[in-house]
């Protein structure tokens, strides 16, 4: 782990454990996971950018007054963007980044929109897509899934055309697991998208929204009953409302919980006021993830290891909280249960060492 992630309260050999833990991460944005290192090298390709590419400027450039401040931030790194290799570098960059934190399987939120509005040939993204998951598969042993998501500020334009670039069979690419909804809350309406999931869900994708990050729990109730929602990013404003909490618990219906973002984008005031402990004491299943890890100064390894200190986790808890990751994942029965067993086996030399 990064030495200025290790969290104080966390016991040394505890950040030892979790580093070398094998891991799942279901919530986690293709362009959010530009390191400095890769936003660095697509700023060396397009020199007009206005975004910084000295880390310690990114640091500054990185700290969000709120939710519409982070919004427009990353815009500027969404525009670095503007070629097929481009893409093809940062999903590359970004499974390298996973796999030296031992995740072995990642649902990557990706928002073609975003690509294909500034004129990056359609055909041209998927196979960029595909060429570096295939290639990060292989090299890197990490396996990568995508989840196209509409960003829901831009519009019914933007759920018309990532319906479409989802579904369409000629582009539709292999990897593509699920089907989200993403960007500012307030004043975006979940109810709206519902013919766009519809149309996802029909085409054997699943359907993983965002809701309950900036507005109240009335979002996730909608997300879950307009769009049909298998998991929920983030949920946070679930803790207002315990009938949701039970009816969560109740349907196994995972939150994706990603602590660190939710400071970084002022949804919650400070990581002990987090409700990942309601969470866990209604029996909600919780699997941790990192949103957008290098403009939230983070990490995936660094999330568990705020969950460990927010739960009390011991090096069991926290393997369970990563065999949730994989059980609420979208991977296959045998893909699954390589993974869980790779946990078990590794905490189990862990605690006999
Ligand atoms: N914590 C987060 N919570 C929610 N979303 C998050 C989070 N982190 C990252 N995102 C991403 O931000 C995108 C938003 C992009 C957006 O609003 C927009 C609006 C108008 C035009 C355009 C354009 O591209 O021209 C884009 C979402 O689709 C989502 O993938
Ligand atoms: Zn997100």
């Amino acid at each position: 782990m990064t030495e200025h992630l290790v969290d104080p309260d966390v016991p040394r050999d505890l950040h030892a454990f979790i580093a070398r833990l094998p891991k799942a991460e279901l919530h986690v944005h293709h362009v959010g996971s530009a390191s400095p290192r890769i936003v660095s090298e697509l700023a060396a390709r397009h020199r007009d950018s206005k975004v910084p590419t000295d880390p310690e400027a990114l640091v500054d450039y990185f700290t969000f007054t709120d939710f519409a401040h982070f919004i427009d931030v990353y815009l500027s790194v969404v525009d670095l963007i503007r070629t097929p290799e481009d893409v093809r570098l940062l999903t590359y960059e970004v499974a390298r980044d996973m796999a030296r934190q031992q995740v072995r399987y990642a649902e990557l939120t990706i928002t073609p929109f975003s690509s294909t509005r500034r004129g990056i040939d359609e055909g041209a993204f998927m196979d960029a897509i595909e060429d570096a998951r295939k290639a990060a598969e292989a090299e890197f042993g990490t396996v990568l899934r995508w989840c196209f998501d509409i960003p829901g500020e831009a519009g019914l334009e933007s759920a018309e055309e990532t319906a479409r670039l989802a579904t369409d069979d000629r582009l539709r690419p292999e990897g593509l697991v699920s089907f989200g909804l993403g960007g500012p809350e307030i004043g975006v309406a979940r109810p709206q998208f519902k013919p766009y999931f519809d149309r996802a869900i029909a085409a054997g994708l699943h359907s993983v929204p965002h809701a309950g990050e900036t507005t109240g729990p009335q979002t996730v109730w909608d997300a879950l009953t307009h769009l049909g929602a298998e998991r929920i990013g983030h949920g946070t404003s679930s803790a207002q409302d315990p009938k949701l909490l039970a009816h969560l618990a109740e349907r196994r219906i995972p939150l994706e919980v990603c602590p660190t973002s939710n400071i970084a984008t002022r949804a919650v005031r400070t990581l002990d006021e987090h409700p990942i402990k309601e969470f866990a004491r209604a029996g909600v299943l919780v699997t941790i993830n990192s949103d957008d890890p290098p403009m939230f100064g983070t990490d995936l390894n660094n999330e568990y290891a705020v969950a460990a200190r927010l739960l009390g986790l011991d090096e069991r808890g926290l393997a369970g909280l990563a065999k949730n990751g994989v059980e609420a994942s979208f991977l296959d029965a045998p893909g699954k249960a390589r993974i869980i067993d790779e946990i078990d086996t590794y905490t189990a030399a862990w605690l006999a060492s």
